[in-house]
């Protein structure tokens, strides 16, 4: 709803009342509609504010209304009716205006907003363009190469921001309404005529034609496959070629066949997912609303590789005092270097002064005892960690929690080196580790609920999602990706190319397909693992294509023999021109080494298609997603969806692949496993696990049901 109130005499003051955000729920949009009436009825009233509660406008239309039929007042003419107005309409900005709040601000004649308001045009994440006018009215106010910037990548500008794009006309750090009324009554004599943005003429320039195609191709390069970005793009082009009427019918056309599509459905249910895994459970019954985190003034993060560096620097940025260890007096100089050099970048990109006094390095353990947590980084050895973990123990003071950044590694092997297991989680971040928003908060059977709270709220003060999710090889994400990897290999032993694999994955919607990705992070990282699990010894009289009774793929263990870890070394699934070199090429090499592998194994090469290839990879991946869900390693489909779309690049306009399962059919995902768990029973990742066929056998329930399905966690309370 909305509130009305006659201020300074002459000023009505409407102002959105809709908690937490002030979105425009119908509710909200009668009441804009109800009071703009007062206002403008009202004889004594020469101008209008418009303002939101609790120092928010407005965080757009309210999304959860998009899955019902529209009631209330539709928000186009409502923001057409702002504008005609005779009188003056002013918009005080505070907090945020994103989205319908944005252009309900750009249907005002005046925008006056404080300094630190967050202002933007969003909807591109939620697979939508700003379908209330904003591609017609910011084009014309701010010129169109900012609008493409902001409207195709939805970025949110400071008030500061705004005042430079020309989007407000003023900015304050005093009283932001305050400012606004004031600013209202000096305008209240002046007709808004001039002032309306639909009447305003797109800014010309030199070349539309060559502007659009490139931003076409960066939309496209972006988010493959994505159609919001491409929409946002047309409809600018028609702000910018066609009369405002034409342009809006033009906004309607596209908006309305994004509404209706799969991929505006599955970017709102990761909207919600992302919101959804910050109400984390434990199977103890321990609950976010019902745990306290501990406080974290200072943490000390041991092991300065890429992802110690990354931790630390995410740390220092959160505000956190940072002690950042290395042994190795070299390592030690040169890490200094690179967090300075990154902290020094982050503080310009934003505006700030480098917080280089809120971090110290140290080449002993020492000042661990004075710490309230710690996040160990070093290298990916058991031995290694454990050690750490006894030294830790003995040196911290009480309380101090204890974290690892392992992916993957037995949490609770490390949490039984040290006196206090409760203290024990483990906090996976992907790299790199201050630009990635996912964490990983991983509970080991003794972590208690404040460590993982403490963990959890460490996360959103770096601004991360994290997710917790429980103890298991590989946790969530990278379990789920063996079985994908391996698909991938198994299908380049059966007769198909990397080239082949990566295209089609690419053209699914992921940044870069396995191969290229594992070129990228290095195939030397997973032959240590797979060294260190035994797997690469062959047992005597047994196929090298069998390893511990399953099917094994022996090819990146070759690879690597060959000295070809990928990009560092220059070759690898594809050859680069040189060590550390960016671009992929395909190599005839190692199409000769496969052929000659499968020569050796009697293997004959089949004709691999595009549907295979998606299936076998994908569907295996979601199996393990089911088998996860079934074990409570996750408490639910979001949480899984939220870990590949923020830390796997699974496109988010798919929602993330439980979500896709869902959009594919249960049903379907369950016949083809089974169809290819019968062709190769010697795969047991492709046998469809017990939840999936639960779910089919109850009539293949939506996403946001399967929890009813799930093992209730046991509270040991
Ligand atoms: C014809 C229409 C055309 C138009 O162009 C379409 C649009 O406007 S599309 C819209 C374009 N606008 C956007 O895309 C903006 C989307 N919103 C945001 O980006 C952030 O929420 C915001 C920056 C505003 C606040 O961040 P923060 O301070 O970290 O807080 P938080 O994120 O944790 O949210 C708190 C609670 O508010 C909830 N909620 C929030 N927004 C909406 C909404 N619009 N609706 C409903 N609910 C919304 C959110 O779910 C959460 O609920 P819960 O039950 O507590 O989990």
């Amino acid at each position: 709803m909305a509130q009305y109130s006659r201020v300074s005499g002459t000023v009505g003051l409407i102002t959105l009342l809709n908690p937490p955000v002030n979105a425009l729920s119908a509710a909200v949009r009668q009441g804009i509609v109800d009071t703009l009436d007062k206002a403008l009825s009202d004889r004594k009233v020469k101008s209008v504010v418009i303002c939101g509660h609790n120092g928010k406008f407005c965080g757009g239309a309210d999304i959860r209304e998009f899955s019902s039929p529209l009631t209330g007042p539709p928000l186009i003419p409502l923001i057409q009716g702002v504008e005609s107005a005779a009188k003056p309409v002013v918009a005080a900005i505070d907090g945020v205006a994103l989205g319908g709040g944005l252009e309900l601000a750009l249907g005002c004649h005046y925008r006056i907003a404080h300094s630190k308001a967050r202002l933007g045009l969003p909807e591109v994440h939620l697979g939508l363009l700003p379908g209330a006018g904003g591609s017609q009215r910011l084009p014309r106010l701010i010129g169109v190469p900012a609008a493409l910037d902001l409207i195709t990548t939805g970025r949110h500008v400071t008030g500061a921001e705004a005042l430079q794009l020309g989007l407000v006309d003023k900015v304050t750090d005093r009283n932001t309404v305050d400012e606004a009324v004031k600013f209202a009554l000096s305008v209240a004599d002046q007709p808004p005529n001039s002032r309306r943005v639909s009447t305003f003429p797109c800014p010309r320039h030199p070349d539309l034609d060559a502007l659009f195609e490139g931003a076409m191709q960066r939309v496209r390069q972006r988010a493959r496959g994505a159609l919001a970005p491409v929409a946002c793009v047309q409809a600018i082009r028609a702000a910018a070629t066609l009369p405002y009427a034409q342009g809006m019918e033009r906004e309607r056309e596209l908006m309305a066949t994004l509404f209706t599509s799969g991929q505006a459905r599955a970017q709102q249910y990761h909207f919600f997912a992302q919101r959804a895994v910050g109400r984390w459970s434990m199977p103890s019954g321990a609950r976010w609303d019902t745990t306290k985190p501990g406080a974290v003034h200072k943490a000390m993060v041991i092991g300065l590789g890429t992802m110690g560096r990354g931790i630390s620097v995410a740390l220092v940025q959160a505000g956190v005092s940072v002690v950042a260890m290395e042994t190795n007096e070299k390592q030690l100089m040169e890490a200094k270097q690179a967090i300075s050099s990154m902290l020094e970048r982050g503080a310009k990109r934003r505006g700030v002064a480098p917080a280089l006094d809120k971090i110290r390095y140290s080449w002993n353990m020492e000042p661990a005892a004075d710490v309230d947590l710690v996040i160990e980084a070093v290298f990916e050895d058991m031995a290694l960690k454990k050690k750490l973990f006894q030294q830790l123990s003995a040196l911290c003071k009480p309380g101090t929690f204890l974290c690892s950044n392992t992916s993957g590694l037995d949490v609770d092997q490390l949490a039984s080196e040290t006196r206090h297991p409760e203290l024990v989680v483990g906090m996976h971040f992907f790299a790199p580790a201050h630009v990635m928003k996912l964490l990983e908060v991983v509970y080991g059977s003794r972590s208690s609920p404040q460590a993982v709270a403490t963990a959890m709220e460490l996360g959103k003060r770096m601004g991360k999602v994290s997710v917790a999710v429980g103890n298991c090889r590989g946790f969530v994400g990278n379990r789920m990706l063996k079985p994908y990897l391996e698909q991938a290999f198994f299908l380049l032993e059966e007769g198909t190319t990397p080239e082949f694999v990566d295209q089609v994955l690419e053209e699914f919607g992921f940044a870069m397909g396995v191969f290229r990705m594992s070129d990228l992070s290095g195939l030397d990282v997973g032959w240590r693992v797979r060294k260190a699990d035994g797997l690469l010894n062959v047992s005597e009289g047994h196929s090298a294509r069998i390893r511990q009774g399953c099917r094994y793929s022996p090819l990146g263990d070759l690879l690597c023999e060959q000295g070809r870890f990928g990009q560092k070394t220059g070759r690898g699934w594809y050859q680069y021109d040189k060590p550390g070199g960016r671009v992929a090429k395909p190599d005839p090499w190692l199409h000769g080494f496969l052929e000659k592998f499968r020569t050796q194994h009697g293997l004959v090469a089949h004709r691999i298609d595009h549907q295979e290839v998606l299936e076998r990879c994908l569907y295996a991946l979601m199996n393990e997603g089911f088998r996860i869900l079934e074990d409570g390693i996750a408490a639910g489909p979001e949480d899984i969806d939220v870990i590949y779309v923020l830390g796997y690049s699974w496109p988010p306009h798919r929602g993330g692949p439980m979500f896709y399962a869902g959009m594919v059919g249960l049903q379907k995902v369950l016949e083809r496993l089974e169809h290819y768990h019968q062709e190769h029973p010697d795969i047991p990742s492709l046998k469809p696990c017990n939840l999936l066929r639960k779910l089919v056998v109850n009539g293949s329930p939506p996403v946001h049901k399967w929890r009813e399905f799930l093992k209730k966690p046991q509270s040991q309370l």
